[in-house]
């Protein structure tokens, strides 16, 4: 069972009269085989929330805990492990390289990380996802939806406890947005995840588990 926690975490970027509080007070908790949605405004610190989540920032204040234990009282080394073999981040812009085909896109994360899913695992995850006739193509030849779902595959290649997704489906049309998030909920509850999406797209919101709701930086739970 694992879980992500935060404990009345604060960020502020800048200092003196330039000072901004992105995020304030926020206290969450996420548990294995959960889909949890943060939704709300632009600039209103959904991005921040998700980087610390995932341990690419740092809070200025509070603690952030995975499976128990403090992100930050881990070394810088047991960080890195730590995102690379426990965090999945699906991001906006898909962050697909151009030149290297959908089965290619994987290989590369063979060669950046050691522990990865069977072959057996990833065929079936392939499957579901509906990749195995696009493995041969280039992200110039697929489309918005395909895209979105080869960087969800490729997330969760190596067996990661939690996936983080920054706006899935800002590029997507309601059918499209809506299939990607069930994809992504089927993931939560079926191979027990932590899923953490956050969008301004309220369209999703009955799709979820758990919904919390960030206004200028200040987090509630609102389902
Ligand atoms: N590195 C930074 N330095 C200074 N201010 C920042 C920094 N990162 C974010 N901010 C500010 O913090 C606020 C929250 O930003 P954040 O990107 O988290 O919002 P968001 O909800 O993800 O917005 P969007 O939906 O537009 O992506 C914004 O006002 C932004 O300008």
């Amino acid at each position: 069972m694992s879980n992500l926690i935060f404990e009345s975490v604060t960020k502020v970027f800048g200092e003196g009269s330039s000072k901004y509080v992105a995020l304030e007070n926020i206290n969450f908790k996420a548990e294995s085989g959960q889909l949890i949605l943060v939704v709300g405004p632009s600039g209103s610190g959904k991005t921040t929330f998700l980087t610390i989540a995932g341990g690419l920032q740092t809070p200025t204040e509070g603690d952030v805990k995975i499976n128990d234990s403090t992100i930050k009282s881990l070394s810088e080394k047991q960080q890195t492990k730590l995102r690379l073999e426990k965090i999945g981040f699906v991001l906006q812009s898909y962050n697909l390289v151009p030149f290297l085909t959908v089965e290619e896109q994987f290989k590369l994360v063979d060669k950046l990380k050691k522990q990865n899913l069977t072959e057996q695992k990833m065929h079936e995850l392939l499957s579901d996802l509906g990749l195995l006739e696009l493995l041969k193509k280039y992200p110039n030849q697929l489309s918005g939806g395909q895209k979105q779902r080869v960087a969800i595959a490729r997330a969760l290649y190596t067996d990661p406890d939690y996936i983080l997704a920054d706006e899935p489906t800002a590029a997507l049309d309601t059918d499209r947005s809506m299939k990607v998030i069930e994809l992504l909920r089927d993931l939560a509850h079926k191979r027990n995840k932590i899923i953490i999406v956050v969008t301004h797209d309220l369209r999703l919101k009955n799709t979820a588990d758990k919904v919390y709701q960030i206004i200028d930086g200040k987090m509630q739970m609102i389902n």
